[in-house]
């Protein structure tokens, strides 16, 4: 159970996002909700507060590429729920037509979220400490032609976060630093016929079971610095990244 966490999530208004915060929320959690499309988030704010109380349920719209609307919703969330635990950076955008934003919104803008939101959470802030999860994806792991910029922002979101992770900053903070990296999950994202064919073959994730390993990911104490990988058929911890010392031990000198 998360009673008595309070939890972030970014892009919250649809999708993956939304499916999380209802996870959360019926494990107790109460849940800031954010997103830059204003009445999506205002209906799915207004579905939850019917459901779980306005007590328990906020909503802050941000741009994550925009600074100060990303400084207010952590201060905001504080502000209204007293503490932040929990930080899922979920807002990005898929393929785009403008390359140059897919950098901004799915790399920047976690990148920024993760800082001011270790502001508000570590200990030596008097925060509580916690969980960061950013939301990489299964393209930020391997060469994927179908958008190699989309691949880009992924491929950035797993290195800064497994290096981050073992920053002095962060290492002695409470926060943990997690990346998370599904194939295909069943939002509109997907909606591509460029994608039918990888779909056909390697299948789609529900969302619903992605929120279940995203609380795994939550309640699991000992992940700072690793990589889940979620399919449509299981979910690990990536474990073979190499560190900095273990390519110098490694390496002769000829
Ligand atoms: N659907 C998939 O197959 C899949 C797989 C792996 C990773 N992901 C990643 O999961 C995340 C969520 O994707 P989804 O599938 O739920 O897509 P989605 O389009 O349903 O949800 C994304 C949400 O992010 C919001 N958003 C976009 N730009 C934003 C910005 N600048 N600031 C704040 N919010 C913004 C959108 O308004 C939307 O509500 C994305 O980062 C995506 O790259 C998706
Ligand atoms: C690589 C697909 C880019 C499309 C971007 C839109 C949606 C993304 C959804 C998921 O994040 C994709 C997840 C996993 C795909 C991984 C590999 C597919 C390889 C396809 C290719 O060869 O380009």
């Amino acid at each position: 159970m998360l009673t008595g966490k309070v939890a972030v999530i970014t892009g919250s208004g649809q999708g993956i996002g939304k499916t999380c915060a209802e996870t959360f929320l019926n494990n107790g959690a109460k849940v800031c909700l954010s997103d830059v499309v204003v009445d999506r988030l205002q209906a799915t704010y207004e579905e939850f507060k019917l459901q779980y109380g306005a007590e328990n349920v906020h909503q802050i719209p941000c741009d994550v590429t925009d600074k100060t609307q990303v400084e207010d919703l952590f201060k905001g969330t504080v502000d209204t729920f007293g503490a932040i635990d929990i930080v899922f950076n979920n807002a990005g955008v898929g393929i785009h037509e403008d390359w140059e934003s897919v950098i901004q919104i799915n790399q920047i803008g976690v990148i920024r979220c993760t800082y001011l939101a270790l502001e508000y959470m570590k200990k030596s802030s008097k925060g509580p400490g916690g969980i960061i999860i950013n939301m990489a994806s299964f393209a930020g792991l391997c060469s994927s032609p179908l958008d190699p910029i989309y691949a880009s922002s992924k491929f950035g979101v797993v290195g800064f976060t497994l290096s981050h992770a073992l920053h002095a900053d962060v290492v002695d903070s409470g926060v943990r630093m997690v990346a998370l990296c599904p194939t295909f999950v069943d939002t509109t994202m997907i909606d591509d016929d460029n994608m039918k064919y990888f779909i056909e073959k390697i299948g789609v994730i529900k969302k619903e079971k992605l929120a279940e390993v995203v609380l795994e990911m939550v309640k699991d104490e000992t992940n700072n610095g690793k990589c889940m990988v979620v399919t449509a058929q299981f979910h690990y911890y990536k474990d073979d990244f190499p560190k900095v010392e273990d390519v110098f031990l490694s390496t002769k000198q000829s």
